[in-house]
């Protein structure tokens, strides 16, 4: 089984049981490592702010035990405006914490996505022929916006709980210890309930994720351009519908019962955070009654109890909350650490000018094992020459004309530019010199002028006037209103099939590569633009090596050299004379046509 067949399944959710791995940690703490002096800034906003909370208890006691019962008026004003001042301050100070914490998270996260950006562009064809769009998306959008969230407000959450627990609790201690022990023996009381809940909540989350990401790639599909007029033509409108409700019906128990689950949660905080005072209340009442403690020590100790629980219950869900973006975050890797099967070798060549000889030595290849799809291919095809290829559907053409460009490495055996084995070459410089034109034509939701200049950024405008003009689209393009401003491609102006081959044309014709690798390239043409384009990429092949590909044998007559592939075998080879000579698949196939077409 190829190491790519994971591929296939692709985002179906693989893992259930996150672990905490040693190598995640490390790789999720490189990526934090250069926002260091932000994540000083925030441990001093936390330290800042969890001082600003203990004070405020502590006036409270200075309001109740001194101020009050001394009628010290200028102290009482003291004291409050001390308390107001440390609330502003503390708010003041969380904002800044805010922005801290967003530079981190989104600092980490761009740069998450666009190495997993550019790490996808570097992944092969197979990978993008066998990864549901859908899924690709889901994974560069959702799962690295969900870091966002998880990470930083797991990260400085954690910190600050500890922070306020560790401090609240030695001040309780210090104020009181026996009210102290009092609050810790309530501590379970709080944190297991929560527990349970964070638990159930986190499962829940994870179907509500994976449902989400099975409803997009639906729609993906379904509302795609091609994806609705495949569903329109065939009347499935319905059944489409039905598919997508059982998928949202899912969606909706789900969330129904996270929503439940959060309603719980805060039943039991309810619950606990009025209980919980109270107890203190009762036994302090008893200690103030005693004249043990002051009626101030108790009700700063109240406020203290909610300091504490608060942080503690958040940090029993701690480990919920760290192997859930551990869990994001190996996810994200996973796609990151995908083997890229197409890339430079180390010290591989730089082509400059190709000289165009192409030579197959023994190839052989698959997409899976099982299935050889081009078997021992031996030709060669000289600089300047046009070769076609010919062959019943499915034979391998393509798969021909892909190994050129270097899509697809050979499964066994080389194919060679020049002399030089493609895999030794870099790849990007081997692009440079190839040109495709292919049956589908895409083009980018921008103007015309910008999906021309693909083939080259900096053509001017002349150039791509005389290139338009070349492939015969400069009129067409003339009469839209907007002229070479027209937006075309997803959402733009539509072109027909036809024109846009001819945009393709014309977008080679810029490039102007060495090697022109032409697949069904006039097939959305008719016979009388066919005969016209004909004559502009036979004016293109001169002086650049042409790999043709082409169902009308009428285009390819002037061939140096016909390849006859059957079934990913070379059959036959030679002339358009020699193989009608020779009488075999070529003939045949030539004589089908003729007659048909007679
Ligand atoms: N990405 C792929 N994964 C698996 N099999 C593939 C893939 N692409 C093509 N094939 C198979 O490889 C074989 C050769 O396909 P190829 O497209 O090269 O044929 P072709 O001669 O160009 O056909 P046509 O004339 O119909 O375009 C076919 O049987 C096809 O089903």
């Amino acid at each position: 089984m190829s190491r790519f067949s994971a591929y296939r399944d692709w985002g179906a959710d693989g893992q259930e049981k996150p672990e905490l791995k040693k190598e995640t940690l490390q790789r999720i703490y490189r990526y934090f490592l250069p926002y260091w002096k932000q994540g000083v800034g925030v441990v001093l906003c936390i330290l800042l702010t969890s001082g600003f909370g203990l004070l405020q208890p502590l006036l409270i006691r200075g309001v109740v035990d001194t101020a009050i019962p001394q009628g010290r008026t200028s102290l009482l004003n003291g004291l409050v405006l001390a308390m107001v001042a440390a609330a502003i301050l503390s708010g003041l100070v969380s904002v800044a914490q805010a922005f801290l914490n967003s530079v981190i998270g989104q600092g980490v996260m761009n740069d998450i996505r666009n190495q997993m950006y550019q790490h996808l562009h570097r992944m092969s064809i197979r990978f993008f022929t066998s990864t549901k769009t859908g899924d690709i998306m889901s994974r560069v959008n959702n799962d690295v916006n969900g870091l966002q969230q998880v990470v930083t407000d797991t990260m400085s959450q954690s910190i600050n709980n500890v922070l306020l627990a560790s401090t609240t609790l030695v001040t309780m201690f210090w104020l009181d210890w026996r009210l102290a022990l009092l609050s810790l023996i309530l501590l379970p009381l709080f944190v297991l309930p929560t527990r349970r809940v964070g638990k159930m909540n986190y499962k829940v989350r994870k179907e509500t994720q994976a449902k989400m990401g099975e409803l997009s790639s639906l729609m993906q599909e379904t509302l795609s351009v091609s994806g609705a007029l495949l569903v329109k033509s065939f009347g499935r409108e319905e059944d489409e519908l039905r598919r997508f409700t059982g998928k949202t019906t899912e969606l909706k128990r789900l969330q129904i019962r996270q929503s439940l689950i959060g309603r719980w949660f805060f039943m039991f905080i309810n619950v606990i955070s009025t209980a919980g005072p109270a107890i203190i209340y009762w036994y302090g009442g008893h200690l103030v009654i005693d004249q043990s403690i002051t009626l101030g020590t108790v009700i700063a100790f109240t406020a203290f109890l909610t300091r504490l629980y608060g942080p503690v219950s958040s940090l029993a869900n701690i480990q919920v909350n760290v192997l859930g973006s551990a869990a994001l975050f190996d996810r994200l890797f996973e796609y990151l650490d995908l083997p890229v099967e197409i890339q430079d070798r180390p010290g591989a060549l730089e082509l400059r000018e190709a000289a165009g000889r192409i030579e197959f030595e023994g190839v052989s290849f698959w997409y899976h094992k099982e299935r050889p799809v081009l078997q021992g291919l031996n030709f060669t095809i000289e600089p300047g020459q046009i070769v076609a290829l010919v062959g019943p559907s499915g034979s391998g053409k393509t798969t021909i004309s892909n190994l050129i460009p270097r899509l697809y490495d050979p499964s066994v055996g080389a194919v060679r530019l020049d002399g030089v084995d493609l895999r030794d070459l870099q790849v990007k410089s081997l692009g440079e010199q190839i040109g495709i034109v292919t049956q589908e034509t895409f083009l980018f939701h921008a103007t015309i002028r910008e999906n021309l200049r693909y083939g080259r950024p900096h053509a001017t405008e002349e150039e791509i006037v005389a290139a338009a003009k070349a492939a015969y689209i400069h009129d067409l393009i003339e009469s839209l209103p907007e002229g070479y401003d027209t937006v075309v491609g997803e959402r733009g102006h539509k072109l027909s099939g036809g024109e846009k081959q001819r945009m393709a044309i014309a977008r080679v014709i810029l490039k102007d590569p060495k090697i022109l690798i032409l697949d069904e390239a006039t097939s959305a043409l008719d016979s009388h633009s066919e005969a016209y384009i004909q004559q502009v990429l036979e004016e293109l092949m001169k002086s650049r090596t042409s790999v043709v590909i082409a169902h009308r044998l009428s285009t390819i007559l002037h061939a140096d050299q016909i390849l006859v592939i059957e079934e990913g075998r070379l059959v036959e080879q030679g002339t358009h004379v020699q193989l009608l000579e020779l009488g075999g698949l070529y003939a045949s196939l030539y004589r089908q046509q003729f007659e048909g077409e007679a």
